[in-house]
């Protein structure tokens, strides 16, 4: 296929480098360009100038006059299976409640796991396929699950298996995380020992042993698990070859981000209360802060300081943490339109956070994340528009016009 008067070919990098600081405002584009897909992947691209006319009769032409083309979202944290929603703590939240509140009443983590419980396997597997298609059709074209709502043995490995399944059903690229220390269940309440030995014993050695995650990850927060607890939980996961990552820092400065760092993590999560200590921590690492801004918003919390971690020279990712507790949403283009509105992020900065950066962040970068050539063709093509930054400026109309996966397009 051939992509041809592409208004703007956004997101060119050969050899893709994760941002930092001012780099987070470079996109390279070119402007009236073309594009050459093989297969699944992209062959070739550059100026409509240069364009041989041999390639116009040989392959299968779109004519894509004033629309932009970029690489596909890719989005790093989600729990996008669950069963069910919870639209009645979202009202008790309207009401006054906090999302704490709601979690020490029985509801919150706990209500997921109860439906979890109760659902068969398959049932899962449905609703969790209409919310990744959902996602690819606003333009998402690599992902990351997580488990979590399971909690016990055999609803963790439910979970799993239910994400190895999206995982070959769908043709995105696609990562796997073991979040088994989400929430206690009710009864470890009073013994959280016997459930972080369930989790190091139980869990992660069969987890690791069936292939079943990439990563594992925590809730580092008072109220759920302590950076002691968690150590263990990180220290079972690098015995098994897992990597770790952490929720960290959302509703409290809870110590998520030295842990992260003390232990080399792939990337720290959510960092809503964070300040100087913690952004120097980071600077001085590899850890990769990776900002939710979507459940600061729905949650009514201060946002992350983006502005700042950038301009302190940090590198961002932006991703959804679609979930139905505190992000019942995972639509890429309002993620970058808040970022741009609420964190003074520039729209380059975030579709850097959601292309080039994320991928890093699942360590796709190989991959997906840019345009290059010998790249996976996952693409997003936009509606035709004035300019890149008409993204985030329109918030709420859907400026996606057709989603590419694997060469394939698929809206
Ligand atoms: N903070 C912990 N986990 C999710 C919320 C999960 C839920 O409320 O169901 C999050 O990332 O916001
Ligand atoms: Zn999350």
């Amino acid at each position: 296929m051939l992509l041809v008067n592409i208004k703007e070919l956004c997101g060119i990098r050969e050899t893709p480098v994760f941002l930092k600081g001012e780099q987070m405002g470079e996109l390279p584009t070119i402007s009236n360009a073309y594009l050459e897909i093989d297969k699944d992947t992209i062959a070739d691209y550059g100026p409509m100038n240069q364009l041989s006319p041999k390639k116009w009769k040989e392959k299968e032409v779109l004519d894509l006059r004033g629309q932009f083309v970029l690489p596909a979202w890719c989005d790093c944290h989600t729990h996008l299976v669950y069963v069910g929603s919870r639209e009645g703590e979202f009202v008790d939240k309207i009401k006054g409640l906090s999302y704490r509140e709601i979690a020490d009443r029985g509801g919150g983590i706990l209500n997921s796991a109860r439906r979890i419980e109760e659902a068969s396997e398959e049932a899962i597997f449905e609703e969790s396929w209409i919310r990744l298609e959902e996602v690819r059709k606003m333009g998402t074209g690599a992902i990351e699950i997580k488990s979590g709502y399971g909690l016990t043995v055999e609803g963790e490995l439910k979970m799993l298996r239910v994400i190895k399944k999206l995982k070959k059903k769908s043709k995105m690229p696609m990562r796997v995380t073991f979040l088994g220390a989400h929430a206690f269940p009710q009864e470890y309440q009073y013994d959280h020992q016997g459930y972080l030995d369930l989790i190091c014993q139980g869990m992660i050695p069969k987890i690791a042993e069936e292939k079943l995650a990439h990563y594992v990850d925590a809730f580092c927060e008072e109220g759920f698990f302590s950076p002691d607890e968690i150590q263990q939980i990180l220290d079972a996961a690098h015995y098994y070859g897992l990597k770790g990552k952490l929720h960290a820092n959302q509703l409290s400065n809870s110590g998520g981000v030295q842990l992260g760092v003390k232990n080399n993590l792939l990337s720290v999560d959510h960092l809503e209360c964070i300040g100087e200590k913690e952004i120097k921590a980071l600077r001085n690492s590899k850890v990769i802060p990776v900002l939710l801004p979507t459940a600061a918003f729905f949650l009514q919390m201060d946002y992350p300081p983006a502005r700042t971690m950038i301009d302190k020279g940090l590198g961002l990712v932006l991703a959804t943490d679609y979930n139905p507790g505190s992000s019942p949403s995972g639509n890429i283009p309002f993620l970058i339109a808040l970022s741009c509105i609420q964190m003074l992020m520039t729209p380059e900065e975030a579709i850097n956070a959601v292309t080039n950066n994320a991928a890093f962040a699942m360590e796709l970068e190989a991959e997906v994340g840019n345009i290059a050539k010998g790249k996976k063709a996952n693409l997003v093509i936009t509606k035709p528009m004035p300019s890149l930054a008409f993204l985030p400026y329109a918030f709420g109309n859907n400026m996606v016009d057709q989603v590419m996966i694997g060469g394939k397009l698929l809206y």
